[in-house]
C-alpha cells in the first residue's frame, strides 16, 4: 500500500512556534499522515524570479512589477530577509527532523507537480493544507490550489491564520462589515487588551511530526528554474534582478548606520524579542517611539510580523512573562513583575493597529487597491472643485491642464524615490528607506502625508514603492496606512490632517542629526531650517557648503515657509471653519452600501491593469541639471488653496 503524505505549502507563516499546523500534526496522533513535505513556494506574480534561471534562460513569467507605477513588486532588502527566513525555517525544520521544499513557480502549479511526481513514485498525496491570509492574490492562490487538489482528488484544508493579536473569531464581529470605520472605537469594544489574545501554541518537539519523505522521491524544480542549496546562492538569486533598480540614487552615506541590520527568520526574531524586554526598550517603548535614528528607538518586529517568523500573540506572551514575573530570563529588568507598564501597554496597541489593518482588509477587500480608498463611492461633494484631482504620470489619466504635467509629475517621483527632492526629512527618510529597507513610523507618516498632502500625488505610487521598498512590507498595513494619511481611508480627519515635514524635523530630529547623516551633501549647513530646506540658505552659505548649482537648491520640490516659532511668514491662512466645510461627506459607509459596492466587485474594484503609460522612470535621470523654478513658495497651502499653515497631528495614542 503506498504511503500518505501530506503536503503543507508555507506562506507568511515561516515559524515552527505558534503554529497551528505543525502544532495539529505533533500533538494529534491520529492525523493519518505517514509523511510530512512542507512546501515554500517563491510566486512570480509577488517577487521577480528570474534570478533562479541559469544565466541566458527566459522566465516564462511577466516581470513581477506593481500596476500604476511599474516597481519591481519585491525589492532586495525584502528578498534578502525573506530568503534568510525560508532558510531559517528549513535549518529549524530539520532540528525537528524534518525538512523544508524550496519551489519556483505559481502556487498551484508547484502544487499539482508534487502532487503528480510523488504519485508516480508510489506515494499518494493524502492532503495539501495551508494557512489562510488576507489580500485579492492571497485568495486567488487559495482558490487555485483548492482546484488542483479537486481535480487530483486530494483532500485540501485551509486553516485559521493565527497572525491576530486578538483573534478574529474573537472579536463579536459577525461577519468583517461590522468592523467600525473608526479605530478608537474598534480598540474600546476590544479593551482589556491584555486579557484578550489566545494562548501561544507549543513548538513542537524533535521526532514529533510525521517524517520527510526520502529526497529520491520528491519531484525537483521544474525547468528553466534551479534551486541554489545554499543560503548564500538562495539570496543571490532571489535579489539578483531587483539589486540595481535605481543606478542614478545618491549613495550609501558614510555617516548613515541602518536602523535595520537584521536578518530574517524565526530564530533571529525570538532573539530580538528577548533583548528588547531585557534592554528595557519594550518598557521605554512610549517614549521612544517616534525616535528616527538607531535599532533600539522601536521594535523593528514587524519585518517578522509580515513573513509570520513571529507572531503578535508570542509578544504578548513574552510581556506577560515579564509583567507577571512568570519568566526568570528577565527577572533583572526593572518592572519585573510590576505588572502592565505604559511601554507593554503602547506595545499592546499598536499591534491592535496592525490587526484593524488587517480587518479592514477583510472588510473592504480590493478597495484597499483602488485610488478613492475606502471611503470612495461614500463621499459626496457639493463643489467639484473641492474633490481631489489626484496627479499622475500617466498620460491617458491625467486630468485636463495637471500642473505640472505627467512628465513633470514623472519627474518629481524620481525624485521622490531617490530622496532628491530638497525636503530633507523626505530625503533622508527616502535614501535610508532606499539603502536599508526600514524607515520609522514618524518618517513614514511624513513622506506619506508629502506625497499625497503637499503634492496631491496619486497615493499609490507612494503605496507600490512601499511595497517594493520596504523590508516589512505587509499588504493590509502598507495600503490601509497609506490611505488613512492620503485622506481616503479610515482616518476621521481624512484630507484635513497634514504634517509639516519641517516642523516635523524640528519636532523630531532636533538637533538634525537624522537628515545629515542620510543627506550628508546638506551636513555642512549650520542652521537647522537650511539643513530641512537647503534652499531657504543664504547664497554664501550655499556656496560654502558645496551645493551650488544642487537641484535640491535650485529646483526643490516644494518650498514650505516656516519660521523657527511655528508662525508662518504669510498671512493667507483662511479661518478654521472653511476647514470644517471641507468635511461635508454622506458619513461613514453603512454596511449595506459596502455590501453592494464589495458585491459588485467589478472592474472598478479591483487592481487596475498595468498601463504602459505610466512609468515612473527608475533608470538614470539628470538629477544634476537645474530646472527653471516655477514652484512657488507656498506658506503650507497646497492646490486649491484649501488646505492650511497650521498642522493637524497624526497622534494614534490620543487619536
Ligand atoms: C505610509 C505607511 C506605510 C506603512 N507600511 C507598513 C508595512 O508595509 N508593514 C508594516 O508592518 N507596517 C507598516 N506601517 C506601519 C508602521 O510604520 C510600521 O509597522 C513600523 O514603523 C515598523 O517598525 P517597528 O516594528 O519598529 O514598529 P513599532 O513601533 O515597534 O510597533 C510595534 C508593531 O506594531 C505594529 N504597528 C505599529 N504601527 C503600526 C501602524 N501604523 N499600522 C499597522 N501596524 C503598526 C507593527 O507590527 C510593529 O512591528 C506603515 C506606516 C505608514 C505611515
Amino acid at each position: 500500500m503506498s504511503s500518505r503524505v501530506l503536503i503543507y505549502l508555507l506562506r507568511r507563516d515561516l515559524r515552527i512556534g505558534d503554529n497551528p499546523v505543525l502544532n495539529h500534526l505533533a500533538t494529534e496522533p491520529g492525523h493519518g499522515f505517514d509523511f510530512l513535505l512542507p512546501v515554500y513556494g517563491i510566486l512570480p506574480h509577488q517577487t521577480e524570479v528570474s534570478g533562479f534561471i541559469d544565466d541566458g534562460g527566459k522566465s516564462p513569467f511577466p516581470e513581477a512589477r506593481s500596476q500604476v507605477g511599474n516597481f519591481w513588486r519585491c525589492g532586495p532588502h525584502r528578498a534578502k530577509f525573506m530568503g534568510e527566513a525560508v532558510w531559517d525555517l528549513k535549518k529549524s525544520l530539520e532540528s525537528l527532523g524534518s525538512g523544508l521544499v524550496v519551489r519556483v513557480g505559481k502556487i498551484e502549479d508547484v502544487a499539482q507537480s508534487l502532487i503528480e511526481g510523488l504519485a508516480k513514485n508510489g506515494h499518494e498525496v493524502g492532503a495539501v493544507w495551508m494557512t489562510e491570509h488576507e489580500g485579492t492574490e492571497e485568495h486567488h492562490d487559495e482558490k487555485a490550489v483548492a482546484a488542483v487538489c479537486a481535480n487530483n482528488g486530494v483532500e485540501y484544508k485551509l486553516w485559521a491564520d493565527e497572525k491576530y493579536f486578538i483573534d478574529d473569531r474573537d472579536v463579536g464581529l459577525e461577519t468583517p462589515q461590522d468592523l467600525p470605520d473608526v479605530f478608537t472605537l474598534y480598540r474600546k469594544s476590544a479593551e482589556p487588551l491584555r486579557a484578550k489574545p489566545r494562548a501561544v501554541l507549543p513548538t513542537p518537539g524533535k521526532g514529533s511530526l510525521p517524517p520527510f519523505p526520502d529526497v529520491s522521491i520528491i519531484p525537483g524544480q521544474s525547468q528553466p528554474f534551479s534551486m541554489p542549496e545554499s543560503l548564500d546562492g538562495l539570496v543571490e538569486s532571489w535579489t539578483k534582478p531587483v539589486r540595481n533598480f535605481l543606478p542614478d540614487a545618491p549613495g550609501f552615506p558614510e555617516s548613515a548606520v541602518s536602523a535595520h541590520p537584521f536578518e530574517g527568520g524565526e530564530t533571529a526574531a525570538l532573539v530580538r524579542l528577548s533583548h528588547l524586554i531585557q534592554s528595557e526598550g519594550m518598557k521605554n517603548y512610549k517614549n521612544t517611539r517616534n525616535g528616527l535614528i538607531g535599532t533600539e528607538f522601536s521594535t523593528k518586529l514587524s519585518a517578522y510580523l509580515a513573513q509570520g517568523c513571529l507572531t503578535s500573540r508570542q509578544i504578548h506572551h513574552a510581556l506577560l512573562g515579564y509583567e507577571d514575573g512568570t519568566d526568570s530570563t528577565y527577572e533583572e529588568v526593572d518592572g519585573y513583575g510590576a505588572g502592565e507598564n505604559e511601554g507593554t501597554e503602547a506595545i499592546r496597541f499598536e499591534l491592535l493597529w496592525r490587526d484593524y489593518m488587517r480587518l479592514c482588509h477583510q472588510k473592504f477587500k480590493s478597495k484597499l487597491f483602488r485610488l478613492e480608498g475606502f471611503k470612495g463611492d461614500e463621499v459626496v461633494y457639493n463643489d467639484d472643485e473641492k474633490k481631489q484631482k489626484w496627479k499622475t504620470a500617466a498620460r491617458d489619466k491625467a486630468q485636463p491642464g495637471q500642473e505640472p504635467g505627467p512628465d513633470g509629475i514623472a519627474d518629481i517621483l524620481h525624485r521622490f524615490v531617490a530622496g532628491t527632492t530638497g525636503m530633507g526629512l523626505i530625503d533622508a527618510s527616502q535614501r535610508e528607506l532606499l539603502h536599508t529597507g526600514y524607515t520609522s513610523n514618524r518618517a513614514r507618516q511624513n513622506v506619506a502625508s508629502f506625497l499625497t498632502k503637499h503634492l496631491s500625488i496619486d497615493w499609490r505610487y507612494g503605496a507600490e514603492w512601499y511595497e517594493m521598498a520596504l523590508v516589512d512590507y505587509d499588504v493590509s498595513s502598507n495600503w490601509a496606512n497609506w490611505q488613512y494619511v492620503a485622506g481616503v481611508g479610515n482616518d476621521p480627519r481624512g484630507e484635513m490632517r497634514i504634517f509639516n515635514p519641517v516642523k516635523q524635523a524640528f519636532d523630531y530630529d532636533k538637533g538634525g542629526s537624522y537628515v545629515r547623516s542620510w543627506v550628508p551633501e546638506v551636513s555642512k549647513l549650520e542652521k537647522l531650517e537650511n539643513v530641512f530646506q537647503a534652499w531657504t540658505a543664504s547664497e554664501d552659505d550655499i556656496k560654502a557648503a558645496g551645493l551650488d548649482g544642487n537641484i535640491m537648491v535650485t529646483d526643490p520640490v516644494k518650498r514650505i515657509e516656516f519660521s523657527v516659532d511655528g508662525k508662518p511668514l504669510r498671512s493667507n491662512r483662511r479661518p478654521f471653519y472653511r476647514r470644517r466645510g471641507l468635511g461635508r461627506r454622506s458619513g461613514s459607509p453603512t454596511a449595506s452600501e459596502d455590501k453592494s459596492a464589495d458585491g459588485k466587485d467589478g472592474q472598478a474594484n479591483k487592481r487596475v491593469t498595468p498601463d504602459k503609460s505610466v512609468q515612473v522612470p527608475l533608470g538614470p535621470q539628470k538629477l544634476a541639471e537645474p530646472i527653471e523654478d516655477s514652484s512657488a513658495p507656498i506658506t503650507f497651502q497646497a492646490e486649491g488653496g484649501l488646505r492650511e499653515s497650521e498642522e493637524l497631528e497624526w497622534e494614534q495614542v490620543q487619536e
